[in-house]
């Protein structure tokens, strides 16, 4: 079978898939493929190992649809028309736990960031101005004993919540789909209404995937809803709130501060005001960068081709009507 690597990623997989006696083509440019490219390239082959920044759209599907797999790696796969994929029978792969604790960290390090004002003053040092000690300028917020309110405890979520949990003994509240019980014993977690959540937290972190339910969730309603003195954390997709309203809650001073890991659309316009708010903390999409989760990534993306070419079930597959 044919796979194509349609980014350069961490060679542990790629040299699994080569052990396994597949014939492996690699992009080994780190600029990823255009759409023509990948469309042509992936007629030649009957796996694509698939990445979040490339769309796999009907159009997209319809053009491949020989296709016997798409392993993706990552863990979110709303770049990918599932409902297509599985009208085509093409299975689809992930790579869930590999980057949980690397994304909980950058949710971590954001809400600190932002709640004293890291970013902002970094860049005040960068343009020349250290200033001087001043008793009322530059005050940020301590999260010792603060709500936290967790949008979406799955993986990810649960593991942020222990972070808050064990440094500043958070309380921690959450919505999602279900319950989450094993949570609830473990950091005494109370599971809330979408309202109360809003009500509630002094820091409201977004974990659930990008869906047509959770697409833009987070729109000037839902912000007039939080505490003014809330911080807003999105590690999950851009696409979860609505960049325009986000700007204007925060220049209106409806919440506080906003820490950012996905933004919509990737990159962003350098022009874009969230880059010069001081309450603001930005980073370009970075939760799975660290050597443990992206080897752990390429290990499971090539897991996922060779159980396929076995002809074993798939341990992550997201398309399981295929
Ligand atoms: N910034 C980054 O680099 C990364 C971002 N991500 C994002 O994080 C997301 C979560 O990853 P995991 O924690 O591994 O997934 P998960 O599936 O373990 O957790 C998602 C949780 O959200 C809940 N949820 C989904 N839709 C909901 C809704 N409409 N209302 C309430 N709850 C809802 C689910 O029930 C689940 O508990 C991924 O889908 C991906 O978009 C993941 C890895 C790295
Ligand atoms: O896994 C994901 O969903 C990412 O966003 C990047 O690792």
């Amino acid at each position: 079978m044919k796979v194509l690597v349609s980014l350069n990623f961490p060679p542990l997989g790629i040299e699994m898939l080569k052990q396994e006696g597949l014939d492996v083509t690699v992009w080994k440019n780190d600029i990823p493929m255009t759409r023509e490219e990948l469309i042509q390239a992936t007629k030649e082959h009957d796996i694509l190992l698939s990445s979040s920044i490339y769309t796999l759209d009907a159009d997209f599907l319809e053009k491949n649809k020989h296709l016997k797999l798409i392993s993706q790696f990552a863990v979110g796969y709303n770049n990918i028309d599932i409902e297509k994929a599985t009208e085509l029978g093409i299975p689809v792969t992930n790579t869930p736990n590999a980057m949980t604790d690397a994304t909980a960290d950058i949710a971590f390090a954001l809400m600190l960031a932002v709640s004293r004002k890291m970013f902002h003053m970094h860049k005040t040092i960068i343009s020349g101005d250290w200033g001087h000690f001043r008793p009322q300028a530059n005050l940020g917020m301590e999260l010792k004993g603060k709500t936290v309110g967790i949008f979406g405890m799955g993986r990810i979520g649960s593991e942020f919540a222990r972070r808050c949990l064990g440094a500043y003994n958070m309380k921690v509240i959450y919505h999602n789909r279900r319950p989450n019980t094993e949570m609830e014993k473990e950091l005494n977690a109370s599971y809330v209404s979408f309202e109360e959540l809003l009500k509630e937290s002094d820091v409201l972190s977004v974990h659930a995937g990008l869906s047509n339910e959770t697409k833009g969730l987070f729109n000037a309603d839902v912000f007039s809803k939080m505490k003014s003195s809330a911080i807003f954390i999105n590690t999950a997709r851009g696409g979860l709130h609505h960049e325009k309203s986000l700007i204007e809650a925060l220049q209106n001073k409806v919440i506080w501060g906003a820490g950012l890991d996905v933004t919509n659309p990737e990159p962003m316009n350098k022009d874009n005001p969230l880059l010069n708010m001081e309450n603001v903390a930005i980073t370009p999409h970075i939760g799975s960068a660290t050597v443990e989760s992206r080897n752990e990534m390429s290990r499971l993306v090539a897991l996922n081709i060779i159980q396929f070419s076995r002809g074993e079930p798939l341990t992550n597959l997201v398309s399981p009507g295929v």
